[in-house]
């Protein structure tokens, strides 16, 4: 489904050129679930944002299910994405001003879906969370867990084949946590590739695979299982 070969990123200020990816080359097959670990500043979110096609590297190639998107402009980016991409972030990115439906429906207005299937498929999906109950609640009234749980909906709400994780337990409690990676481990069960970077060695054994980096490149990888 990935394949990366010898990407690059720098970040450039006046004074300094810093190096975020330094010839990083790894794939992900349909169906993994990878977990990406390393030190603070080693180029995870960098890498995350690349494949998330959010940014774009400067040097190396990025195949995306066998699409060369090295060179993709925003708007082809922004349109293979939004049908193909979920994202979850370790503080939830949910928005204040909207209820926990409006959030999770959202995506599905970006990719032009009607309002009836919209309400069928927000259901849907809220049930499938465990989260039914506070559709009608605005995220300041829910706990971090709860939050979470709106924000893996919003994710999944239109069946991405990719869900990209940054940290997706960084702000819950243990067992909060768990059920997250539960629900993560659920997904993938059902399909979905999964790539998740993480601090937690605890949470990166839900992975089939670990892979760690050092200064922007990758130093090692840990088979744990085999995919589905
Ligand atoms: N917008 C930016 N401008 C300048 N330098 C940046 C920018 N974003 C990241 N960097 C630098 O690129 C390198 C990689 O950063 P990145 O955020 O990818 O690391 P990370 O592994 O995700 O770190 P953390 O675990 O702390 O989130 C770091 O040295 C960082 O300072």
């Amino acid at each position: 489904m990935i394949k990366i070969t010898d990407l690059e990123k720098y970040y450039r200020t006046e004074e300094v050129q810093t190096v975020a990816l330094n010839k990083l080359s790894f794939e992900v097959k349909e169906g993994e679930f990878v977990a990406i670990m390393g030190p603070s500043g080693c180029g995870k979110s960098t890498l995350l944002n690349i494949v998330g096609l959010l940014d774009d590297p400067d040097g190396g190639t990025f195949i995306f299910n066998d699409i060369d998107v090295t060179n993709f402009n925003e708007r082809k980016r922004a349109n293979l994405r939004k049908h193909n991409i979920g994202f979850v972030f370790q503080s939830f990115n949910l928005i204040d001003e909207l209820t926990v439906f409006e959030n999770v429906e959202l995506p599905l207005i970006y990719t032009g879906i009607k309002p009836a299937e919209r309400k069928e498929r927000v259901e849907k999906v809220l049930e499938k969370m465990q989260i039914m109950h506070r559709r009608n609640h605005f995220p300041q009234q829910l706990s971090g867990g709860q939050q979470q749980r709106v924000a893996i909906a919003r994710a999944v709400v239109n069946n991405p084949k990719l869900i990209l994780a940054d940290e997706p337990t960084g702000n819950l409690d243990s067992s909060n946590g768990n059920e997250v990676m539960d629900l993560l481990t659920e997904l993938n069960e059902q399909g979905t590739t999964i790539i998740m970077v993480t601090h937690s060695e605890h949470d990166a054994k839900y992975s089939h695979r670990i892979i760690r980096m050092l200064d922007g490149q990758k130093v090692t990888e840990n088979i744990l299982t085999e995919a589905l």
